[in-house]
C-alpha cells in the first residue's frame, strides 16, 4: 500500500506521520508529500528527510478540473494508492475523488460537524465552547461533511489562551493520526 501526504502549510502532522512510517507503526510506503504552496513549510520538511515532494501551484486561468487532472496524473504515475490530508487548505473536486473514491482521508481540528471550514480552532475558541477536539473523517465531495472515522476531545477550560488551544489540538492530531492512518490503509489492504 503507497500513500501521499498532502499539505498546504506548516507541515507538523505530515512530520509526525513520517516519524510514525520510520517506527515501522505505518504498515504502507509513505511515496511523496504534494503541496499545492511552493511556500509551504511541509515542503522544506520534506526536503530534510529526503522525502520526494511534487508541487502544483493552481494557475488563475486553469479550472479546478484541469488542475486536478494533472494532479491525478502525477498521484497514479506514482503509484500512490490513498491520499492523506493534512492541513491541505484546496477543496478536492469530482476529477480527483472519483479518481481516489474512498481513498482519501482528512483530519480536522474541531468536533465536526462542529466548527467545519479553515478555522476550526480559533472558531470553537471564540464562541467559548466547553469542548472541542479533532475529527479525522474519509472526504467526499462536500466539505468536511465525510463520514466520521475518529474523534477525541477536549475541555477548553483548561486553555485560556488560543495559542494554549492550538498546542493542545495539534498534540491530539500528532498522537492520533498516525494511528488511524495505520488502521486506514491496513483496512485497505484487505480490500
Ligand atoms: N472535497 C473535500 N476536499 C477537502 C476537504 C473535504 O472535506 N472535502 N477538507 C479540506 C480540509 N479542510 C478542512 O478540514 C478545509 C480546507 C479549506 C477550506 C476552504 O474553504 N478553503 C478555500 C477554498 C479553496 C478551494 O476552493 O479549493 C478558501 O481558502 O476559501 C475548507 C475546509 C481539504 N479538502
Ligand atoms: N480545515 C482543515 C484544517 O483546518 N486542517 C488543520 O490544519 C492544520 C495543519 O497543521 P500542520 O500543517 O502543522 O500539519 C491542522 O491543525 C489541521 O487539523
Amino acid at each position: 500500500m503507497r500513500f501521499a501526504v498532502f499539505a498546504s502549510g506548516n507541515g507538523s502532522n505530515f512530520e509526525a506521520i513520517l516519524k510514525a512510517v520510520k517506527r515501522n507503526e505505518i504498515s504502507a510506503e509513505l511515496v511523496c508529500l504534494f503541496s499545492d504552496k511552493s511556500t509551504s513549510y511541509a515542503v522544506q520538511r520534506a526536503k530534510d528527510n529526503g522525502v520526494p515532494y511534487f508541487i502544483l501551484e493552481k494557475e488563475s486561468k486553469q479550472t479546478k478540473e484541469e488542475y486536478e487532472t494533472k494532479l491525478v496524473y502525477l498521484m497514479k504515475k506514482e503509484k500512490v494508492d490513498c491520499v492523506v490530508l493534512a492541513g491541505y487548505m484546496r477543496i478536492l473536486g469530482k476529477t480527483f475523488l472519483t479518481a481516489y473514491p474512498n481513498r482519501v482521508i482528512n483530519i480536522h481540528p474541531s468536533l465536526l460537524p462542529n466548527f467545519p471550514g479553515k478555522y476550526g480552532i480559533k472558531d470553537a475558541f471564540d464562541r467559548g465552547v466547553k469542548k472541542t477536539g479533532i475529527t479525522i473523517h474519509q472526504v467526499d465531495d462536500g466539505i468536511d461533511t465525510g463520514p466520521i472515522i475518529f474523534q477525541k476531545e477536549i475541555e477548553t477550560k483548561d486553555f485560556k489562551t488560543l495559542e494554549e488551544l492550538e498546542e493542545k489540538i495539534h498534540e491530539l492530531e500528532h498522537k492520533y493520526y498516525p494511528i488511524v492512518i495505520e488502521e486506514f490503509v491496513r483496512e485497505l489492504m484487505t480490500e
